[in-house]
């Protein structure tokens, strides 16, 4: 029995994210929640010849309270997407007044969130999508501290679509996108800019000589940008988000389930890591309280965060330009829980 509560389950991402679900056989509940349309979007999905019972729920009526019940993964897609021209830092980072823009709605819409899972099913799985979540996913670990049920090892931020893009383009470069599925590319620190680092070197398809990796890095770190560009107005990446978010979420089900040998890239804590991510420290040269790293999964979710390992010149380069803007990121997540008002 396995029920997954997605919050903000009728927007862009929420919707084929709930579809992708729905024909999973191993899942047997959906609690669909968002302020607007769950109920249409439930009735959809719920004539799909598939195990889950699909439940759609809106705000009057304690309805995040009613999706959330008895879930054992909550994944949070609910939230503003950022417009063109915006980049991540300017859609979300207004400091130090957070006035009028997308960190402030996201971080409240987030708050809120939280708050329902502290109270509704504190044991649960919780994978935030929203961005920006870098400062999200602080938010999260926050809120739950704050009413005593915060458990690191089961708070994931999503950052497996930088993944995905990465193992996208360079099944392009090596001129094989049948292999696309089977690129590995490890992509760590955070999700957005310059935190977001490709380690090409370590990528299980080595790139042909000649290809301009300065690019190709660059071309992971802003593959949101194209989208957001091409959608012209419409939001950001949904589809190949819902994508990512769902084969995330199937890592970490598969993980609850007993399966072993189960490592993706996720931003977490790393007092998740049974050493305190100790090893990732020492690498890093700083202490930073949340990292994205290749995390193995266990049956209570992070059982181990594995340090950067081998690295080149250039993605340590790369690694200390991203500390500056994790450190800022994370302890803005931090203040907006203390000093929501600012
Ligand atoms: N982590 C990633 O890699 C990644 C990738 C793409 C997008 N995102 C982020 O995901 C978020 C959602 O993007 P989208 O394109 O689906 O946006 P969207 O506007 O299409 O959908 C968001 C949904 O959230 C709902 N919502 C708003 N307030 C809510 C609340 N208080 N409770 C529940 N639901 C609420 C809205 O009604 C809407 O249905 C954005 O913050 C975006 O930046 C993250
Ligand atoms: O770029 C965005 O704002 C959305 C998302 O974080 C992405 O990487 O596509």
């Amino acid at each position: 029995m396995v029920k997954v509560a997605v919050l903000g389950a009728a927007g862009g991402i929420g919707q084929p994210l709930s579809l992708l679900l729905k024909t999973n056989t191993s899942i047997t509940g959906l609690g669909l929640y968002d302020i607007v349309n769950t109920p249409g979007v439930a009735a959809d999905l719920s004539h799909i010849a598939t195990p889950a019972k699909v439940e759609g729920h809106l705000q009057p009526d304690d309805g995040l309270n009613k999706a959330l019940t008895g879930a054992e993964l909550v994944i949070i897609p609910a939230g503003v997407p950022r417009k063109p021209g915006m980049t991540r830092i300017h859609a979300y980072f207004q400091i130090p007044t957070y006035s009028d823009d997308l960190f402030k709605i996201n971080a409240g819409i987030v708050r809120t969130l939280a708050e329902g899972i502290a109270a509704t099913c504190p044991k649960a799985f919780v994978l935030v999508i929203s961005n920006p979540v870098n400062s999200t996913v602080p938010i999260v670990a926050e809120v739950l501290k704050s009413k005593g049920v915060f458990d690191p090892k089961r708070l994931f931020g999503v950052t497996t679509l930088d993944v995905v893009r990465a193992s996208t383009f360079v099944a392009e470069l090596i001129n094989d996108r049948s292999a696309a599925p089977s690129v590995v590319v490890p992509v760590v620190g955070g999700h957005s800019g310059v935190t977001i680092v490709p380690l090409l070197s370590q990528s299980s398809h080595p790139l042909p000589s000649g290809v301009d990796i300065d690019a190709l890095v660059h071309r992971i770190q802003f593959g949101g940008d194209e989208v957001v560009k091409a959608k012209d107005g419409a939001g950001s990446a949904t589809l190949s988000m819902a994508y990512a978010g769902y084969e995330f979420a199937l890592k970490v089900i598969k993980a609850i389930k007993g399966e072993k040998g189960i490592v993706a890239p996720s931003f977490v804590s790393l007092s998740a890591d049974p050493a305190g991510g100790e090893a990732l420290t020492k690498e890093l040269g700083t202490s930073l309280e949340f990292f994205s790293s290749r995390v193995e999964l266990g049956p209570e979710g992070v059982a181990k965060i594995h340090p950067l390992g081998t690295i080149n010149e250039a993605e340590k380069k790369l690694i200390a330009a991203a500390i500056p803007d994790l450190q800022t990121n994370i302890q803005t997540g931090f203040t907006f829980i203390k000093k929501p008002t600012l």
